[in-house]
């Protein structure tokens, strides 16, 4: 863990000492978009054209922010648009790294050996942390955006002339719905696992995993009566729960002390999350070993001798009760 500081890397863990032991998540620094016709968005100077093989993803297997642009790009069907490297699990005093072991991919652009060289390649005085996903232009030789929230919506809407424009994960109809939503599962759920795991004081552990569990419950209800967070279709709100709850009882009831019950224990939200398990392709995107691996190995202050659980056991191709909304 480390950061950069004008350019140069840093080895720091987080530092809670200024928010009574509260994690607090920094925003994302490359707020760029890519666009059908290149026009800069909204608020934005520099325009992003979308073109084939123009752009490249930099993830982590492990990371649920990466993960929403993984799946984004497997059901928009822009594999062969939109290429992708994969960071090692491991995330030590470097960052993220380029060791292209148990899966990883090595950086297929420059050999870079680290992520932070990726991020000064772009800004050679970058000041922030180094986080995955990356969405990197090939063209400018820069980073276009580091905020996945974003970039699922550019994959979801910029490239519909080559990847399956039938597909719509952020329909004008249910915006506001699925806004609300994500306003609600964000803090709560998405970065609320964070805040518990990450929390070095009783209270603000207390208080996150509080929220966790209110929001969860509230979940459970709403999908005792619809199939899909935001009625019967499937949208960008799902799959922003999912890399969560695919997490969940791996990773963050043990690791993160998310442990008042398990997503085993919930019904819907079990089935829920083995419903869209199931969706075709995605199973493909979701790699255990990995995301068991990056956790448990990669934050000493919390797992010091970086031991991985051998359980639990999860099947999430068993089979689910969703169809009954049809
Ligand atoms: N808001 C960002 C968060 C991304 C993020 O925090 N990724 C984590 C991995 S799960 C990371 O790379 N952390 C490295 C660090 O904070 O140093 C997004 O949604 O894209």
């Amino acid at each position: 863990m480390g950061q950069l500081i004008d350019g140069k890397w840093d080895r720091a863990w987080y530092d809670t000492s200024r928010s009574g032991g509260k994690f607090e998540r920094d925003a994302s620094r490359f707020r760029d978009w890519v666009t059908r016709d290149g026009q800069p968005a909204e608020g934005r100077t520099r325009g992003f054209k979308a073109e084939p093989g123009r752009y490249h993803l930099y993830v982590s297997l492990a990371c649920p922010w990466a993960h929403r642009t993984l799946i984004v790009r497997k059901l928009k069907k822009l594999e062969d648009i939109i290429s992708v490297d994969i960071v090692h699990w491991h995330m030590g005093e470097n960052g993220w790294t380029f060791l292209s072991e148990d899966g990883a991919t090595g950086d297929s652009l420059f050999g870079s050996e680290f992520l932070h060289q990726i991020y000064t390649r772009a800004e050679p005085t970058y000041s922030g942390r180094v986080t995955v996903p990356v969405l990197w232009d090939k063209q400018e030789n820069t980073i276009v955006s580091n905020e996945s929230s974003e970039i699922i919506r550019m994959l979801n809407a910029a490239f519909d002339e080559w990847g399956d424009a039938s597909l719509d994960l952020y329909p004008e109809a249910l915006r506001g719905t699925i806004d609300e939503t994500n306003a609600l599962i964000y803090p709560n759920v998405n970065n609320g696992v964070y805040r518990a795991g990450f929390a070095t004081k009783q209270d603000a552990y207390e208080s996150a995993f509080d929220d966790v569990f209110r929001t969860l419950d509230q979940l459970e209800e709403r999908l005792e009566q619809q199939r899909y967070l935001t009625g019967n279709q499937l949208t960008e709100a799902d799959w922003r729960l999912f890399t969560t709850l695919v997490r969940f009882d791996p990773v963050y009831v043990g690791h993160f002390k998310c442990n008042r019950q398990r997503i085993a224990d919930y019904p819907n939200l079990s089935n829920y999350l083995r419903d869209l398990y199931q969706v075709e392709g995605v199973a493909e995107t979701v790699d255990l070993f990995h995301i068991k691996h990056h956790y448990y190995g990669s934050h000493p202050t919390i797992n010091p001798t970086g031991i991985v659980p051998k359980g639990p056991a999860v099947d999430y191709d068993a089979p689910h009760d969703r169809a009954r909304f049809g």
